[in-house]
C-alpha cells in the first residue's frame, strides 16, 4: 500500500532590505530548519541604494501548518533585517483585470497565451472605454466584459467602478493592454505595483499618445516598446521589459504601427510573465528583474 503523499508546495519568496552581512545565511538557514528545498536563488546588492534584493524558489512539504509556520519564520526574519518580503504559492494563478481601448492586438495575444496555458493567469474581467461591438469578432471565453466610457466628467466615477471591480474580483494585477486613458494620481496610487502598461515606444523616447508618428517624424532607425509599472507620471513608471526593431526611411507610419504590434505583444507578455513569476521587485523608479 503506497504511503499517502504529503502535499508539497512550491513557494516564491521575494525580499528586499538594507544590505548587511548574513542575510542569505540567515534565510537559507531558517528554510533548512523547515526542511525546505531551495531550487532557485538569485540576489542583487544595489550599491547605489545599499538595498539588497533576493528571489528564492523552494519546495516545502506539509499542509496548512507548514505555511503558517513558514510565514511566522519569515516575519521574524523580516523584523530582524527590516525586510520587505512577499511569499507566493506558485500553484495559485493570479487573478488579472485586463483593460483595452480600441487596439486589441495585445489583449488577444495575452488571451491566446492564457488559453494555451503559456501564461498562468486567471483573467477575471475585461474593461474597455469602448463598447463590446468594437471587439465583435473576438471571443472572450466567458470572461466578463465591462464597457466603462471615460469623459472628463465621468472619469472619477468610472475609475471608482474599476477599483470596485478590482476588489470584488480579488484581482491582484491590472494589465493596460493598450488602454489609452491616463489614470488619475489616485488611481495610479491605488494600483501601485499592481498595474502594468505597454507603451508603444522605446522609452524614454516618444512618450504620449502617438509615439509611432513621433518616431516617423524624427526619422529614427529603431522603434520599440516598453512595459512598465504604472505611476502617476505618464510613461515614467519603473520599466520591466523593453525591445526594439530596426526600421528604415522607407517605413511609413502605418508600417511602424504594424511592426510595432509584434514588439508590443512580446514585450507585454514577457513583462506579465516576469511579474506573475515574482521575478520583479520595484527599486525606487527602477526595477530589479531576476530573469530566468
Ligand atoms: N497614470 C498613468 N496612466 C496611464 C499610463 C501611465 O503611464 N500612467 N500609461 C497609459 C498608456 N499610454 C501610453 O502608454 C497613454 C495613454 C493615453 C495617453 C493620452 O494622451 N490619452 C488622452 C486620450 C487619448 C484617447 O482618448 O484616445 C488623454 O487621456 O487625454 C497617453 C499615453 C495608460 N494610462
Amino acid at each position: 500500500m503506497t504511503a499517502p503523499s504529503v502535499p508539497q508546495t512550491t513557494y516564491v519568496l521575494t525580499l528586499s532590505c538594507p544590505n548587511r552581512p548574513g542575510i542569505v545565511a540567515a534565510i537559507s538557514g531558517r528554510l533548512a530548519e523547515l526542511n525546505a528545498n531551495i531550487t532557485e536563488a538569485q540576489q542583487f546588492d544595489d550599491r547605489d541604494s545599499t538595498i539588497f534584493f533576493m528571489r528564492i524558489v523552494f519546495e516545502i512539504t506539509g499542509g496548512q501548518t507548514g505555511t503558517q509556520q513558514l510565514r511566522d519564520t519569515l516575519a521574524v526574519l523580516g523584523a530582524t533585517f527590516s525586510m520587505e518580503w512577499a511569499l507566493h504559492d506558485r500553484s495559485v494563478k493570479p487573478k488579472v483585470l485586463l483593460m483595452v481601448s480600441r487596439f486589441d492586438h495585445c489583449l488577444v495575444d495575452l488571451l491566446y497565451r492564457w488559453r494555451i496555458g503559456e501564461l498562468s493567469i486567471a483573467p477575471v474581467a475585461i474593461v474597455s472605454n469602448h463598447p463590446r461591438d468594437v471587439f465583435a469578432d473576438l471571443d472572450f471565453y466567458g470572461i466578463p466584459f465591462h464597457h466603462l466610457p471615460v469623459t472628463k466628467d465621468t472619469k472619477p466615477a468610472q475609475e471608482a467602478r474599476i477599483l470596485e471591480l478590482f476588489a470584488a474580483t480579488g484581482a491582484e494585477l491590472v494589465i493596460l493592454a493598450r488602454y489609452m486613458q491616463v489614470l488619475s494620481n489616485e488611481m495610479a496610487a491605488s494600483l501601485s505595483g499592481h498595474c502594468i502598461n505597454i507603451h508603444h515606444s522605446f522609452l524614454p523616447g516618444f512618450k504620449g499618445a502617438r509615439p509611432y508618428h513621433q518616431a516617423f517624424a524624427r526619422g529614427v532607425k529603431l522603434i520599440g516598446a516598453t512595459a512598465h509599472y504604472v505611476t502617476r507620471d505618464l510613461d515614467e513608471g519603473p520599466i520591466i521589459e523593453q525591445d526594439v526593431e530596426r526600421i528604415s526611411h522607407a517605413d511609413t507610419p502605418d508600417d511602424l504601427i504594424r511592426k510595432g504590434r509584434d514588439i508590443e505583444r512580446r514585450v507585454l507578455a514577457c513583462a506579465v510573465r516576469y511579474h506573475i513569476e515574482r521575478r520583479t521587485i520595484i527599486n525606487g523608479n527602477r526595477t530589479v528583474v531576476f530573469t530566468p
